[in-house]
């Protein structure tokens, strides 16, 4: 097995799934986190110029959360068993990231800092939660629907198996329902599926024990 670094800010944000499928998996990894005032000098030495970023080895480096997170669910074995199911489990974890996303472009400039001021007093922050809030309503009564397709709703989106799909459920929402605790409540398949992954035995104690931040 390859050492690996994710290197990301001092946020969940978007290093938070493969931080998910590490301890899913019981792998240890370098979580290094970058300071924002770390990161003008680091910006360049990104492929994309962005973060999260995994590397291998200290040599491979792969960008772009999803790719990572898939790249990882793969080698746990959190990505389904073959080309349809890795399909659904794609599907499932990309409409996540969509509300991730949007949610994350609410609060953060293009340096990945807070923009706490700008957000209260500008159009296009109102335009942004706008956007948010209809991605929401586009994507969050299809999950639920997915959701029933197997088994009821009852287990995990592929079935008795817990997948990376779970964990985006999981992390994707943390951050909106602190902000609207009520959000999931015309979707109770979705919020018991939330706390099914909290309580997996693997994530409940990687959730107590991990760094408490914002965002
Ligand atoms: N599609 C990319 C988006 C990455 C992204 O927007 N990263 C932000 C932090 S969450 C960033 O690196 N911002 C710093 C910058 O743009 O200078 C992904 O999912 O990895």
């Amino acid at each position: 097995m390859p050492s690996y670094t994710l290197h990301y800010f001092n946020h969940r944000g978007r290093a938070e799934i493969c931080r998910m499928l590490f301890a899913a998996a019981g792998v240890q990894y370098n979580d290094r986190r970058i300071e924002s005032s770390e990161w003008d000098s680091m910006r360049n030495k990104m492929p994309c110029h962005m973060m999260p970023m995994l590397e291998l080895d200290n040599r491979t480096q792969i960008p772009q959360s999803m790719a990572m997170a898939r790249y990882l669910a793969r080698e746990f074995g959190f990505h389904g068993r073959n080309n349809m199911e890795m399909a659904r489990v794609d599907f499932i974890s990309d409409c996540f990231y969509d509300i991730l996303d949007d949610y994350m472009r609410m609060y953060f400039d293009g340096n990945c800092r807070m923009m706490f001021q700008r957000s209260r007093d500008t159009s296009s922050s109102s335009e942004k939660r706008m956007r948010f809030q209809e991605t929401c309503r586009r994507i969050l009564p299809f999950m639920e629907r997915t959701l029933e397709m197997y088994s009821g709703g009852s287990q995990y989106f592929m079935g008795d198996q817990m997948t990376m799909a779970d964990m985006m459920c999981y992390c994707a929402l943390e951050n909106p329902l602190m902000e609207e605790p009520s959000m999931l409540s015309s979707y109770p398949k979705l919020m018991a599926l939330r706390n099914r992954v909290m309580n997996h035995s693997k994530m409940s104690s990687y959730l107590q024990r991990r760094c408490r931040t914002e965002f």
